[in-house]
Protein backbone atom coordinates (compact mmCIF):
# COMPACT_ATOMS: atom_id res chain seq x y z
CA UNK A 1 0.00 0.00 0.00
CA UNK A 2 1.74 3.54 -0.96
CA UNK A 3 2.38 5.92 2.30
CA UNK A 4 -0.20 8.36 1.77
CA UNK A 5 -2.89 5.35 1.69
CA UNK A 6 -1.23 3.68 4.49
CA UNK A 7 -1.49 7.20 7.12
CA UNK A 8 -4.68 8.36 5.75
CA UNK A 9 -6.29 4.85 6.51
CA UNK A 10 -4.51 5.25 9.96
CA UNK A 11 -5.66 8.51 10.40
CA UNK A 12 -9.09 7.70 10.16
CA UNK A 13 -8.95 4.61 12.24
CA UNK A 14 -7.85 7.04 15.15
CA UNK A 15 -9.73 9.24 14.58
CA UNK A 16 -13.12 7.53 15.11
CA UNK A 17 -14.36 6.96 11.89
CA UNK A 18 -17.09 3.69 12.02
CA UNK A 19 -17.64 3.05 8.33
CA UNK A 20 -16.84 4.28 5.02
CA UNK A 21 -19.67 5.24 2.12
CA UNK A 22 -18.83 6.31 -1.52
CA UNK A 23 -22.75 7.07 -2.21
CA UNK A 24 -24.08 9.63 -0.40
CA UNK A 25 -27.51 7.93 -0.05
CA UNK A 26 -25.94 5.06 1.78
CA UNK A 27 -23.75 6.96 4.48
CA UNK A 28 -24.51 6.36 8.12
CA UNK A 29 -23.48 8.57 11.12
CA UNK A 30 -19.72 7.95 12.00
CA UNK A 31 -19.27 7.47 8.44
CA UNK A 32 -16.01 8.74 6.12
CA UNK A 33 -17.63 10.04 3.04
CA UNK A 34 -15.12 9.35 -0.25
CA UNK A 35 -16.39 11.53 -3.21
CA UNK A 36 -16.03 10.19 -7.00
CA UNK A 37 -15.41 11.75 -9.75
CA UNK A 38 -17.73 10.11 -11.82
CA UNK A 39 -18.50 9.05 -15.86
CA UNK A 40 -22.22 10.35 -15.30
CA UNK A 41 -21.90 12.58 -11.98
CA UNK A 42 -19.68 14.17 -9.42
CA UNK A 43 -19.18 12.54 -6.11
CA UNK A 44 -18.15 16.50 -4.65
CA UNK A 45 -21.19 17.73 -5.11
CA UNK A 46 -22.88 15.21 -2.91
CA UNK A 47 -20.87 16.28 0.20
CA UNK A 48 -23.42 18.42 2.34
CA UNK A 49 -25.97 15.41 1.84
CA UNK A 50 -23.45 13.15 2.95
CA UNK A 51 -22.64 15.50 5.85
CA UNK A 52 -26.84 16.09 5.87
CA UNK A 53 -26.88 11.79 6.49
CA UNK A 54 -24.19 11.79 9.41
CA UNK A 55 -20.98 12.06 7.51
CA UNK A 56 -18.30 13.15 9.94
CA UNK A 57 -15.14 13.63 7.21
CA UNK A 58 -14.60 13.65 3.82
CA UNK A 59 -12.11 12.75 1.25
CA UNK A 60 -12.19 13.70 -2.22
CA UNK A 61 -9.97 14.32 -5.26
CA UNK A 62 -10.93 18.26 -5.48
CA UNK A 63 -9.28 20.87 -4.22
CA UNK A 64 -10.70 22.23 -0.82
CA UNK A 65 -12.17 25.37 -2.16
CA UNK A 66 -13.64 24.03 -5.00
CA UNK A 67 -16.24 21.87 -3.09
CA UNK A 68 -18.67 22.49 -0.63
CA UNK A 69 -17.16 20.89 2.88
CA UNK A 70 -19.98 22.40 5.73
CA UNK A 71 -17.71 24.08 8.29
CA UNK A 72 -15.90 22.01 10.76
CA UNK A 73 -16.52 19.18 9.21
CA UNK A 74 -12.51 17.57 8.17
CA UNK A 75 -11.55 17.52 4.15
CA UNK A 76 -8.76 15.04 3.13
CA UNK A 77 -7.40 15.48 -0.61
CA UNK A 78 -5.94 12.67 -2.41
CA UNK A 79 -4.50 11.83 -5.55
CA UNK A 80 -6.93 8.75 -6.12
CA UNK A 81 -10.41 8.78 -4.28
CA UNK A 82 -10.97 5.29 -5.06
CA UNK A 83 -7.47 3.85 -4.01
CA UNK A 84 -8.37 5.72 -0.48
CA UNK A 85 -11.96 4.37 -0.40
CA UNK A 86 -10.26 0.81 -0.57
CA UNK A 87 -7.11 1.38 2.22
CA UNK A 88 -9.71 3.06 4.67
CA UNK A 89 -12.54 0.80 4.17
CA UNK A 90 -9.80 -2.19 5.00
CA UNK A 91 -8.38 -0.24 8.17
CA UNK A 92 -12.10 1.06 9.39
CA UNK A 93 -13.18 -2.50 9.48
CA UNK A 94 -10.28 -4.40 10.89
CA UNK A 95 -8.15 -5.35 8.15
CA UNK A 96 -10.40 -8.93 8.12
CA UNK A 97 -9.08 -10.50 4.99
CA UNK A 98 -5.78 -10.79 6.89
CA UNK A 99 -7.30 -13.19 9.20
CA UNK A 100 -9.18 -15.29 6.45
CA UNK A 101 -8.05 -17.40 3.96
CA UNK A 102 -9.03 -15.99 0.92
CA UNK A 103 -9.21 -17.19 -2.95
CA UNK A 104 -10.27 -15.05 -5.27
CA UNK A 105 -11.43 -16.22 -8.72
CA UNK A 106 -11.47 -14.31 -11.74
CA UNK A 107 -11.80 -14.98 -15.99
CA UNK A 108 -14.63 -13.96 -17.85
CA UNK A 109 -16.66 -16.82 -17.53
CA UNK A 110 -17.38 -19.17 -14.76
CA UNK A 111 -16.36 -17.51 -11.82
CA UNK A 112 -20.01 -17.97 -9.97
CA UNK A 113 -19.70 -21.74 -10.37
CA UNK A 114 -15.82 -22.29 -9.72
CA UNK A 115 -16.40 -19.90 -6.13
CA UNK A 116 -19.56 -21.92 -5.63
CA UNK A 117 -17.63 -25.27 -6.39
CA UNK A 118 -14.36 -24.53 -4.52
CA UNK A 119 -16.42 -23.17 -1.47
CA UNK A 120 -18.37 -26.79 -1.38
CA UNK A 121 -15.12 -28.52 -1.37
CA UNK A 122 -13.50 -26.50 1.21
CA UNK A 123 -16.90 -27.09 3.12
CA UNK A 124 -16.76 -30.87 2.85
CA UNK A 125 -13.17 -30.74 4.16
CA UNK A 126 -14.45 -29.39 7.33
CA UNK A 127 -14.01 -25.24 6.51
CA UNK A 128 -16.43 -22.95 7.26
CA UNK A 129 -16.76 -20.90 4.13
CA UNK A 130 -18.23 -17.42 3.28
CA UNK A 131 -18.75 -16.46 -0.14
CA UNK A 132 -19.27 -13.52 -2.44
CA UNK A 133 -20.06 -14.07 -6.32
CA UNK A 134 -22.78 -12.42 -8.49
CA UNK A 135 -25.24 -14.09 -7.64
CA UNK A 136 -25.38 -14.11 -3.65
CA UNK A 137 -23.28 -12.75 -1.26
CA UNK A 138 -23.03 -15.44 2.09
CA UNK A 139 -21.22 -14.76 5.20
CA UNK A 140 -22.59 -18.09 6.35
CA UNK A 141 -25.23 -15.98 9.67
CA UNK A 142 -27.11 -14.90 6.37
CA UNK A 143 -27.56 -14.54 2.54
CA UNK A 144 -27.95 -11.72 0.70
CA UNK A 145 -28.72 -11.37 -3.19
CA UNK A 146 -25.38 -9.85 -4.36
CA UNK A 147 -25.51 -6.41 -6.59
CA UNK A 148 -22.24 -6.78 -7.95
CA UNK A 149 -20.19 -9.07 -9.19
CA UNK A 150 -17.74 -7.82 -6.92
CA UNK A 151 -18.28 -5.09 -4.36
CA UNK A 152 -17.30 -1.66 -3.97
CA UNK A 153 -14.62 -1.39 -1.30
CA UNK A 154 -16.74 -0.38 2.07
CA UNK A 155 -19.54 -3.30 1.57
CA UNK A 156 -16.51 -5.46 0.53
CA UNK A 157 -14.43 -4.97 4.19
CA UNK A 158 -18.20 -4.89 5.73
CA UNK A 159 -19.21 -8.16 4.84
CA UNK A 160 -15.49 -10.13 4.85
CA UNK A 161 -15.46 -8.21 8.57
CA UNK A 162 -19.26 -10.54 9.26
CA UNK A 163 -17.76 -13.34 8.24
CA UNK A 164 -14.66 -13.33 10.46
CA UNK A 165 -17.67 -12.87 13.19
CA UNK A 166 -19.84 -15.29 11.70
CA UNK A 167 -16.45 -17.67 12.42
CA UNK A 168 -15.60 -18.35 8.68
CA UNK A 169 -12.05 -19.53 8.29
CA UNK A 170 -12.39 -19.22 4.20
CA UNK A 171 -13.65 -16.74 1.75
CA UNK A 172 -14.31 -17.39 -1.58
CA UNK A 173 -15.13 -14.76 -4.09
CA UNK A 174 -15.54 -13.28 -7.74
CA UNK A 175 -12.73 -10.42 -8.66
CA UNK A 176 -14.64 -8.83 -11.79
CA UNK A 177 -11.96 -7.15 -14.18
CA UNK A 178 -14.10 -3.41 -13.20
CA UNK A 179 -13.23 -4.33 -8.96
CA UNK A 180 -9.77 -4.56 -10.00
CA UNK A 181 -9.18 -1.26 -12.08
CA UNK A 182 -11.17 0.59 -9.88
CA UNK A 183 -8.95 -0.69 -7.25
CA UNK A 184 -12.36 -2.34 -4.91
CA UNK A 185 -9.66 -5.00 -3.89
CA UNK A 186 -6.71 -3.71 -3.48
CA UNK A 187 -6.39 -4.25 0.09
CA UNK A 188 -8.07 -7.65 0.04
CA UNK A 189 -5.39 -9.84 1.35
CA UNK A 190 -5.74 -12.64 -1.18
CA UNK A 191 -4.13 -15.83 -0.38
CA UNK A 192 -5.12 -18.26 -3.68
CA UNK A 193 -5.50 -16.32 -7.13
CA UNK A 194 -7.77 -18.47 -9.59
CA UNK A 195 -8.11 -17.44 -13.48
CA UNK A 196 -10.62 -19.33 -15.10
CA UNK A 197 -10.17 -17.93 -18.74
CA UNK A 198 -10.40 -14.64 -20.74
CA UNK A 199 -12.88 -14.42 -23.96
CA UNK A 200 -14.39 -11.47 -25.48
CA UNK A 201 -16.54 -9.13 -22.66
CA UNK A 202 -16.61 -5.73 -21.40
CA UNK A 203 -14.24 -3.94 -24.43
CA UNK A 204 -16.27 -0.84 -23.99
CA UNK A 205 -14.82 -0.63 -20.39
CA UNK A 206 -11.49 -1.38 -21.10
CA UNK A 207 -11.07 -0.62 -24.76
CA UNK A 208 -9.11 -3.88 -26.02
CA UNK A 209 -8.40 -7.70 -25.01
CA UNK A 210 -4.84 -6.63 -24.33
CA UNK A 211 -6.14 -4.32 -22.02
CA UNK A 212 -9.01 -6.27 -20.33
CA UNK A 213 -6.50 -9.37 -20.19
CA UNK A 214 -3.78 -6.89 -17.94
CA UNK A 215 -6.79 -5.84 -15.72
CA UNK A 216 -7.35 -9.67 -14.55
CA UNK A 217 -3.71 -9.91 -14.01
CA UNK A 218 -3.75 -7.22 -11.46
CA UNK A 219 -5.43 -9.93 -9.26
CA UNK A 220 -1.98 -12.18 -9.84
CA UNK A 221 0.30 -9.24 -9.48
CA UNK A 222 -1.12 -8.88 -5.96
CA UNK A 223 -0.52 -11.92 -4.64
CA UNK A 224 3.18 -12.22 -2.99
CA UNK A 225 5.73 -14.63 -3.26
CA UNK A 226 4.87 -16.32 0.26
CA UNK A 227 1.09 -17.03 -0.62
CA UNK A 228 0.22 -20.60 -1.41
CA UNK A 229 -0.20 -20.06 -5.01
CA UNK A 230 -2.23 -18.70 -8.11
CA UNK A 231 -4.19 -21.55 -10.16
CA UNK A 232 -4.43 -21.00 -13.98
CA UNK A 233 -6.05 -22.32 -16.97
CA UNK A 234 -3.64 -23.99 -19.32
CA UNK A 235 -5.44 -24.65 -22.07
CA UNK A 236 -6.27 -20.39 -22.70
CA UNK A 237 -4.42 -18.74 -24.45
CA UNK A 238 -3.73 -15.89 -21.87
CA UNK A 239 -2.35 -18.02 -18.95
CA UNK A 240 1.40 -16.52 -19.93
CA UNK A 241 -0.18 -13.11 -19.69
CA UNK A 242 -1.06 -14.31 -15.40
CA UNK A 243 1.72 -16.57 -15.25
CA UNK A 244 3.92 -13.17 -16.08
CA UNK A 245 2.48 -11.08 -13.40
CA UNK A 246 2.87 -13.41 -10.86
CA UNK A 247 5.28 -14.65 -8.06
CA UNK A 248 3.60 -16.58 -5.70
CA UNK A 249 3.60 -20.48 -7.17
CA UNK A 250 1.34 -21.68 -9.72
CA UNK A 251 -0.93 -24.64 -10.39
CA UNK A 252 -2.56 -25.00 -13.70
CA UNK A 253 -4.84 -27.21 -14.90
CA UNK A 254 -6.68 -28.48 -18.19
CA UNK A 255 -7.80 -30.78 -20.63
CA UNK A 256 -4.90 -30.40 -23.45
CA UNK A 257 -2.05 -29.69 -20.51
CA UNK A 258 -1.56 -28.90 -17.26
CA UNK A 259 -0.73 -29.85 -13.25
CA UNK A 260 -4.06 -31.42 -12.78
CA UNK A 261 -5.47 -32.99 -16.24
CA UNK A 262 -8.83 -33.90 -16.90
CA UNK A 263 -8.92 -36.77 -19.50
CA UNK A 264 -12.86 -36.51 -20.32
CA UNK A 265 -13.75 -40.21 -21.12
CA UNK A 266 -17.30 -39.64 -21.82
CA UNK A 267 -18.99 -36.45 -22.41
CA UNK A 268 -22.93 -37.28 -21.70
CA UNK A 269 -26.03 -35.17 -22.63
CA UNK A 270 -25.80 -34.15 -19.06
CA UNK A 271 -23.00 -35.56 -16.89
CA UNK A 272 -19.23 -36.13 -17.78
CA UNK A 273 -17.51 -39.14 -16.62
CA UNK A 274 -13.42 -38.05 -16.81
CA UNK A 275 -9.92 -39.13 -15.03
CA UNK A 276 -8.26 -36.54 -12.75
CA UNK A 277 -4.51 -36.75 -12.52
CA UNK A 278 -2.93 -34.73 -9.84
CA UNK A 279 0.05 -33.80 -9.67
CA UNK A 280 1.46 -36.36 -6.73
CA UNK A 281 0.00 -38.75 -9.19
CA UNK A 282 -3.03 -39.40 -7.44
CA UNK A 283 -5.85 -40.25 -10.64
CA UNK A 284 -9.65 -40.41 -9.46
CA UNK A 285 -11.81 -41.45 -12.11
CA UNK A 286 -15.00 -38.96 -11.44
CA UNK A 287 -18.80 -38.29 -12.65
CA UNK A 288 -19.48 -34.79 -12.80
CA UNK A 289 -23.41 -34.07 -12.93
CA UNK A 290 -22.98 -30.78 -14.76
CA UNK A 291 -23.06 -30.62 -18.60
CA UNK A 292 -20.80 -29.33 -21.42
CA UNK A 293 -17.46 -28.97 -21.21
CA UNK A 294 -16.93 -25.62 -20.00
CA UNK A 295 -18.18 -26.91 -16.60
CA UNK A 296 -14.95 -29.73 -16.63
CA UNK A 297 -12.70 -26.62 -16.80
CA UNK A 298 -14.87 -24.99 -13.80
CA UNK A 299 -14.56 -28.51 -12.11
CA UNK A 300 -10.65 -28.67 -12.89
CA UNK A 301 -9.88 -24.86 -11.53
CA UNK A 302 -12.41 -25.90 -8.17
CA UNK A 303 -10.14 -29.46 -7.81
CA UNK A 304 -6.75 -27.31 -8.03
CA UNK A 305 -7.49 -24.44 -6.15
CA UNK A 306 -8.96 -27.33 -3.52
CA UNK A 307 -5.71 -28.98 -3.67
CA UNK A 308 -3.41 -25.70 -3.02
CA UNK A 309 -5.37 -24.92 0.22
CA UNK A 310 -5.16 -28.31 1.54
CA UNK A 311 -8.34 -30.44 1.00
CA UNK A 312 -7.60 -34.18 0.73
CA UNK A 313 -7.98 -36.09 -2.71
CA UNK A 314 -10.84 -38.00 -0.60
CA UNK A 315 -12.77 -34.97 0.52
CA UNK A 316 -12.90 -33.62 -2.86
CA UNK A 317 -13.94 -36.90 -4.29
CA UNK A 318 -16.66 -37.08 -2.35
CA UNK A 319 -17.60 -33.00 -3.08
CA UNK A 320 -17.93 -33.85 -6.66
CA UNK A 321 -20.61 -36.46 -6.09
CA UNK A 322 -22.64 -33.46 -4.15
CA UNK A 323 -21.59 -30.15 -6.01
CA UNK A 324 -24.54 -27.95 -6.12
CA UNK A 325 -26.38 -26.37 -9.39
CA UNK A 326 -25.61 -22.45 -9.56
CA UNK A 327 -28.96 -20.70 -9.46
CA UNK A 328 -29.55 -19.62 -13.08
CA UNK A 329 -27.11 -22.25 -14.75
CA UNK A 330 -28.45 -24.45 -16.58
CA UNK A 331 -31.85 -24.87 -15.13
CA UNK A 332 -33.86 -27.29 -16.39
CA UNK A 333 -37.80 -27.46 -16.44
CA UNK A 334 -39.60 -30.51 -18.19
CA UNK A 335 -43.21 -30.00 -18.57
CA UNK A 336 -45.36 -32.39 -19.41
CA UNK A 337 -45.72 -32.92 -23.56
CA UNK A 338 -43.72 -29.82 -23.89
CA UNK A 339 -40.29 -29.34 -25.00
CA UNK A 340 -37.68 -29.25 -22.45
CA UNK A 341 -36.99 -25.41 -21.40
CA UNK A 342 -33.66 -24.56 -20.13
CA UNK A 343 -32.49 -21.20 -18.63
CA UNK A 344 -29.06 -19.97 -18.57
CA UNK A 345 -26.77 -16.86 -17.77
CA UNK A 346 -24.44 -17.43 -21.21
CA UNK A 347 -23.86 -13.15 -21.93
CA UNK A 348 -20.76 -13.47 -23.53
CA UNK A 349 -20.00 -14.70 -26.80
CA UNK A 350 -18.06 -17.54 -25.88
CA UNK A 351 -20.34 -18.71 -23.34
CA UNK A 352 -23.16 -18.67 -25.99
CA UNK A 353 -21.13 -20.96 -27.80
CA UNK A 354 -20.41 -23.75 -25.03
CA UNK A 355 -23.78 -23.78 -23.70
CA UNK A 356 -25.36 -24.49 -27.78
CA UNK A 357 -22.61 -26.81 -27.81
CA UNK A 358 -24.24 -28.87 -24.99
CA UNK A 359 -27.57 -28.17 -25.74
CA UNK A 360 -26.82 -30.02 -29.33
CA UNK A 361 -26.26 -33.30 -27.41
CA UNK A 362 -29.78 -32.83 -25.46
CA UNK A 363 -31.67 -33.45 -28.48
CA UNK A 364 -32.09 -34.80 -31.93
CA UNK A 365 -34.54 -32.18 -32.44
CA UNK A 366 -34.73 -28.62 -32.63
CA UNK A 367 -32.77 -25.98 -30.29
CA UNK A 368 -35.01 -22.80 -29.76
CA UNK A 369 -32.52 -20.22 -28.83
CA UNK A 370 -34.15 -17.19 -26.92
CA UNK A 371 -32.12 -13.98 -26.34
CA UNK A 372 -31.20 -10.57 -26.14
CA UNK A 373 -28.16 -8.15 -25.63
CA UNK A 374 -27.39 -5.98 -22.55
CA UNK A 375 -28.07 -2.25 -22.52
CA UNK A 376 -24.84 0.05 -21.75
CA UNK A 377 -22.69 -2.61 -22.52
CA UNK A 378 -19.91 -3.98 -25.06
CA UNK A 379 -22.10 -3.51 -27.93
CA UNK A 380 -19.23 -5.09 -30.33
CA UNK A 381 -20.36 -8.31 -29.32
CA UNK A 382 -24.12 -8.24 -30.09
CA UNK A 383 -23.20 -8.56 -33.85
CA UNK A 384 -20.75 -11.62 -32.59
CA UNK A 385 -23.67 -13.39 -30.06
CA UNK A 386 -25.79 -13.28 -32.92
CA UNK A 387 -23.73 -15.24 -35.19
CA UNK A 388 -22.79 -17.30 -32.92
CA UNK A 389 -26.56 -18.36 -32.27
CA UNK A 390 -27.47 -18.29 -36.06
CA UNK A 391 -24.82 -20.70 -36.40
CA UNK A 392 -25.29 -23.52 -33.49
CA UNK A 393 -29.44 -23.19 -32.94
CA UNK A 394 -32.09 -23.77 -35.70
CA UNK A 395 -34.41 -21.02 -34.67
CA UNK A 396 -32.96 -17.62 -33.34
CA UNK A 397 -35.41 -15.57 -31.22
CA UNK A 398 -33.99 -12.42 -30.40
CA UNK A 399 -35.76 -10.44 -27.74
CA UNK A 400 -34.93 -7.92 -24.76
CA UNK A 401 -32.26 -8.14 -22.04
CA UNK A 402 -32.00 -5.43 -19.28
CA UNK A 403 -31.77 -2.35 -22.07
CA UNK A 404 -31.04 0.39 -19.74
CA UNK A 405 -31.55 3.26 -21.03
CA UNK A 406 -30.57 2.01 -24.80
CA UNK A 407 -33.28 1.35 -27.22
CA UNK A 408 -34.48 -2.19 -27.60
CA UNK A 409 -34.52 -1.79 -31.10
CA UNK A 410 -31.27 -0.65 -31.86
CA UNK A 411 -30.18 -3.89 -29.47
CA UNK A 412 -31.76 -6.26 -31.41
CA UNK A 413 -30.56 -4.49 -34.70
CA UNK A 414 -27.25 -5.04 -33.54
CA UNK A 415 -27.92 -8.51 -32.39
CA UNK A 416 -29.81 -9.38 -36.17
CA UNK A 417 -26.45 -8.24 -38.34
CA UNK A 418 -24.76 -10.98 -36.62
CA UNK A 419 -27.40 -13.40 -37.36
CA UNK A 420 -28.12 -12.32 -41.05
CA UNK A 421 -24.28 -13.58 -41.82
CA UNK A 422 -25.45 -17.11 -41.45
CA UNK A 423 -27.65 -17.62 -44.81
CA UNK A 424 -30.99 -19.07 -44.24
CA UNK A 425 -31.13 -19.24 -40.51
CA UNK A 426 -35.13 -18.53 -39.33
CA UNK A 427 -35.24 -16.02 -36.87
CA UNK A 428 -37.60 -13.39 -35.19
CA UNK A 429 -37.63 -10.32 -33.64
CA UNK A 430 -40.15 -10.23 -30.67
CA UNK A 431 -39.17 -7.49 -28.40
CA UNK A 432 -41.53 -8.25 -25.61
CA UNK A 433 -39.09 -11.21 -23.73
CA UNK A 434 -42.76 -12.66 -22.29
CA UNK A 435 -44.07 -12.49 -25.79
CA UNK A 436 -40.69 -14.30 -27.23
CA UNK A 437 -40.27 -17.19 -24.83
CA UNK A 438 -44.48 -18.01 -24.73
CA UNK A 439 -43.71 -17.65 -28.89
CA UNK A 440 -40.75 -19.99 -28.59
CA UNK A 441 -42.79 -22.55 -26.53
CA UNK A 442 -45.61 -22.34 -28.17
CA UNK A 443 -43.85 -23.47 -31.73
CA UNK A 444 -41.40 -25.54 -30.75
CA UNK A 445 -41.86 -29.33 -31.07
CA UNK A 446 -42.00 -31.80 -27.77
CA UNK A 447 -38.52 -33.82 -28.33
CA UNK A 448 -36.98 -29.95 -29.37
CA UNK A 449 -35.35 -27.76 -26.54
CA UNK A 450 -36.02 -24.13 -25.72
CA UNK A 451 -33.01 -22.27 -24.86
CA UNK A 452 -33.54 -19.00 -22.84
CA UNK A 453 -30.18 -17.25 -21.95
CA UNK A 454 -28.49 -14.20 -20.53
CA UNK A 455 -30.38 -13.35 -17.48
CA UNK A 456 -30.32 -16.76 -15.62
CA UNK A 457 -30.94 -15.89 -11.96
CA UNK A 458 -31.59 -12.52 -12.33
CA UNK A 459 -34.96 -11.04 -10.48
CA UNK A 460 -35.24 -7.74 -13.23
CA UNK A 461 -34.46 -6.15 -16.38
CA UNK A 462 -34.10 -2.15 -16.60
CA UNK A 463 -35.88 -0.60 -18.77
CA UNK A 464 -35.68 3.06 -19.33
CA UNK A 465 -34.68 3.02 -15.69
CA UNK A 466 -37.35 1.69 -14.34
CA UNK A 467 -37.04 -2.11 -13.13
CA UNK A 468 -39.57 -4.57 -14.31
CA UNK A 469 -39.47 -7.60 -12.04
CA UNK A 470 -39.46 -11.26 -12.95
CA UNK A 471 -37.44 -13.88 -13.94
CA UNK A 472 -37.14 -15.97 -16.94
CA UNK A 473 -38.19 -18.41 -14.81
CA UNK A 474 -41.48 -16.80 -13.99
CA UNK A 475 -42.09 -16.05 -17.85
CA UNK A 476 -41.76 -19.48 -18.39
CA UNK A 477 -44.30 -20.56 -16.17
CA UNK A 478 -46.71 -17.62 -17.16
CA UNK A 479 -46.62 -18.57 -20.76
CA UNK A 480 -47.05 -22.32 -19.77
CA UNK A 481 -49.87 -21.96 -17.55
CA UNK A 482 -51.38 -19.26 -20.18
CA UNK A 483 -51.26 -21.69 -23.25
CA UNK A 484 -51.65 -25.08 -21.28
CA UNK A 485 -55.13 -26.89 -19.50
CA UNK A 486 -55.30 -25.84 -15.91
CA UNK A 487 -52.91 -28.48 -13.76
CA UNK A 488 -51.13 -29.41 -16.98
CA UNK A 489 -47.49 -28.02 -15.16
C1 LIG B 1 -18.90 1.25 -15.48
C2 LIG B 1 -18.71 1.32 -14.01
O1 LIG B 1 -17.97 0.54 -13.44
N1 LIG B 1 -19.41 2.25 -13.38
C3 LIG B 1 -19.24 2.47 -11.94
C4 LIG B 1 -18.90 3.93 -11.73
O2 LIG B 1 -20.01 4.64 -12.20
P1 LIG B 1 -19.93 6.13 -12.61
O3 LIG B 1 -18.51 6.55 -12.86
O4 LIG B 1 -20.91 6.33 -13.70
O5 LIG B 1 -20.48 6.83 -11.28
P2 LIG B 1 -21.51 8.00 -11.24
O6 LIG B 1 -22.88 7.51 -11.36
O7 LIG B 1 -21.03 9.06 -12.19
O8 LIG B 1 -21.35 8.52 -9.72
C5 LIG B 1 -20.11 9.08 -9.23
C6 LIG B 1 -20.12 8.95 -7.73
O9 LIG B 1 -21.18 9.72 -7.18
C7 LIG B 1 -21.86 8.98 -6.23
N2 LIG B 1 -23.22 9.47 -6.05
C8 LIG B 1 -24.09 9.48 -7.09
C9 LIG B 1 -25.39 9.92 -6.90
C10 LIG B 1 -25.79 10.35 -5.62
O10 LIG B 1 -26.94 10.78 -5.35
N3 LIG B 1 -24.88 10.33 -4.61
C11 LIG B 1 -23.60 9.91 -4.79
O11 LIG B 1 -22.82 9.90 -3.86
C12 LIG B 1 -21.79 7.55 -6.76
O12 LIG B 1 -21.99 6.58 -5.76
C13 LIG B 1 -20.36 7.50 -7.28
O13 LIG B 1 -19.47 7.16 -6.25
O14 LIG B 1 -18.71 4.17 -10.35
C14 LIG B 1 -19.86 3.86 -9.53
C15 LIG B 1 -19.46 4.10 -8.09
O15 LIG B 1 -18.31 3.36 -7.81
C16 LIG B 1 -20.29 2.40 -9.74
O16 LIG B 1 -21.48 2.19 -9.01
C17 LIG B 1 -20.52 2.14 -11.21
O17 LIG B 1 -20.83 0.80 -11.41
C18 LIG B 1 -22.00 0.58 -12.24
C19 LIG B 1 -23.26 0.60 -11.38
C20 LIG B 1 -21.89 -0.74 -12.94
O18 LIG B 1 -22.82 -1.16 -13.60
N4 LIG B 1 -20.79 -1.42 -12.83
C21 LIG B 1 -20.63 -2.71 -13.49
C22 LIG B 1 -20.17 -2.52 -14.94
C23 LIG B 1 -19.59 -3.51 -12.74
O19 LIG B 1 -18.78 -3.02 -11.99
N5 LIG B 1 -19.63 -4.80 -12.99
C24 LIG B 1 -18.70 -5.74 -12.45
C25 LIG B 1 -18.92 -7.11 -13.06
C26 LIG B 1 -18.60 -7.20 -14.47
C27 LIG B 1 -18.71 -8.66 -14.91
O20 LIG B 1 -19.79 -9.07 -15.32
O21 LIG B 1 -17.68 -9.36 -14.87
C28 LIG B 1 -18.94 -5.99 -10.96
O22 LIG B 1 -17.97 -6.27 -10.26
O23 LIG B 1 -20.11 -5.99 -10.56
N1 LIG C 1 -15.68 -22.05 -17.91
C1 LIG C 1 -16.60 -21.50 -18.70
N2 LIG C 1 -16.30 -21.16 -19.98
C2 LIG C 1 -17.21 -20.60 -20.80
N3 LIG C 1 -18.48 -20.35 -20.42
C3 LIG C 1 -18.84 -20.67 -19.16
C4 LIG C 1 -17.93 -21.26 -18.23
N4 LIG C 1 -18.57 -21.45 -17.08
C5 LIG C 1 -19.81 -20.99 -17.23
N5 LIG C 1 -19.99 -20.53 -18.50
C6 LIG C 1 -21.17 -19.88 -19.07
O1 LIG C 1 -21.20 -18.58 -18.48
C7 LIG C 1 -22.42 -18.40 -17.75
C8 LIG C 1 -22.14 -17.70 -16.45
O2 LIG C 1 -21.44 -18.61 -15.61
P1 LIG C 1 -20.86 -18.12 -14.25
O3 LIG C 1 -21.89 -17.31 -13.56
O4 LIG C 1 -20.25 -19.26 -13.54
O5 LIG C 1 -19.73 -17.14 -14.79
P2 LIG C 1 -19.28 -15.71 -14.26
O6 LIG C 1 -17.90 -15.51 -14.76
O7 LIG C 1 -19.46 -15.68 -12.80
O8 LIG C 1 -20.26 -14.69 -14.89
P3 LIG C 1 -20.88 -13.44 -14.09
O9 LIG C 1 -19.78 -12.79 -13.31
O10 LIG C 1 -21.37 -12.56 -15.17
O11 LIG C 1 -21.90 -14.05 -13.20
C9 LIG C 1 -23.01 -19.78 -17.57
O12 LIG C 1 -24.41 -19.70 -17.50
C10 LIG C 1 -22.51 -20.51 -18.79
O13 LIG C 1 -23.34 -20.20 -19.88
Amino acid sequence: MELWARELANGFANYGVTGVAMDSRQVSPGDVFVAIPGQHVDGHAFIPEAVARGAVAIVGERERETVNVPAGIPYVRVPDARRAASAISARVYGDPSRHLTVIGVTGTNGKTTTVHWIAHMLRCAGHRVGTLSSVVIDTTAKQMAAEWTTPEAPQLHRVLSEMLVAGCSHVVMEVSSHALVQHRTDDVDVDVAVFTNLSREHLDFHGTMEQYAAAKALLFRGLSADKPGAVLNSDSPYVEVMRRACLAPVVTYGVHSGDVRGQVMELQPWKTRLRIALPSAIEAEVELGHPGMYNVYNLLAAVAAARVLGVEPEAIREAISTLPSIPGRMHVLRPPDRPMIVIDYAHTPDALAQVLHAARRWTSGRIWLVFGGRGERDKGKRPEMGMIAAMLADVVIITTDSPYSEDPEMIADDILAGVKRIPDRPYEVILDRAQAIAWAIQHAARNDVVLITGRGHEPFQVVAGIRLAGTDEQLVYDALNNDAPPGAF
